[in-house]
């Protein structure tokens, strides 16, 4: 993986009347991971949006050096279709392959309609996706959700994977989470 960087500086965010958080810098270079924490509705999912640059900061800037691969709510895999056909429509732009469905336990699901999957299994799904694209820059937002303790391992093991392979992995999430070299920001520090 070609060497990547994430780099926020001063951001501040505005929802609404509401400013989220203010003041709020970090860097991640090549292999580091990142978790934000903090409570329901303080401002995580904005960050990330900022981060992966859906979102205008109130201030601040951010720069990316390489691809970015976003995890959130919305799997992004038409409801309508089994789950093969769906991230077939991935596979042929940088979906997964056969290796990653085996891994994430999707293999014997790929008939079943992406809206019949359980929660857990979509999100299974939208890992599957994220791997498939081979980004250098994972921004997760609650990738925890929906998930039973093996599901959890699995996220912590594919995170340590990827980031031993030189990308980075920002993870927005209000559970405990096993990441490489531990760091940790809470959003509650920086709100206004
Ligand atoms: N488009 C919007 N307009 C106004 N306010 C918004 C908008 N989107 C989100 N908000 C508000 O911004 C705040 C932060 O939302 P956000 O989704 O970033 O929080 P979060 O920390 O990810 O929450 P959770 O842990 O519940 O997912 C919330 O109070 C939310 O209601």
């Amino acid at each position: 993986m070609q060497a990547c960087r994430l780099t926020a500086n001063n951001l501040a965010c505005q929802r609404g009347e509401r400013l989220l958080f203010r003041g709020l810098a970090l860097e991640l270079a090549t292999g580091e991971a990142l978790q934000v924490k903090g409570a329901n509705g303080i401002g995580k999912s904005s960050l990330i949006r900022i981060l992966a640059g859906l979102l205008r900061p109130l201030v601040g800037t951010v720069e990316r050096q390489g691809s970015v691969g976003l995890l959130d709510e919305r799997p992004a895999l038409d409801p309508g279709l089994p789950l093969g056909k769906s991230l077939g429509f991935w596979q042929r732009l940088d979906g997964p392959g056969d290796a990653e469905l085996a891994q994430l336990g999707l293999s014997s699901l790929l008939e079943v309609p992406v809206r019949y999957l359980s929660t857990g299994q979509k999100k299974r799904a939208a890992l599957a996706r994220l791997l498939g694209q081979e980004a250098a820059i994972w921004l997760l937002d609650e990738p925890l959700n929906g998930l039973d303790t093996r599901g959890v391992a699995l996220v912590e093991a594919l995170v340590a994977q990827h980031c031993a392979q030189g990308g980075i992995a920002l993870v927005a999430s209000h559970q405990p989470i096993a990441l490489p070299g531990g760091a940790a920001i809470d959003l509650a520090d920086f709100t206004a």
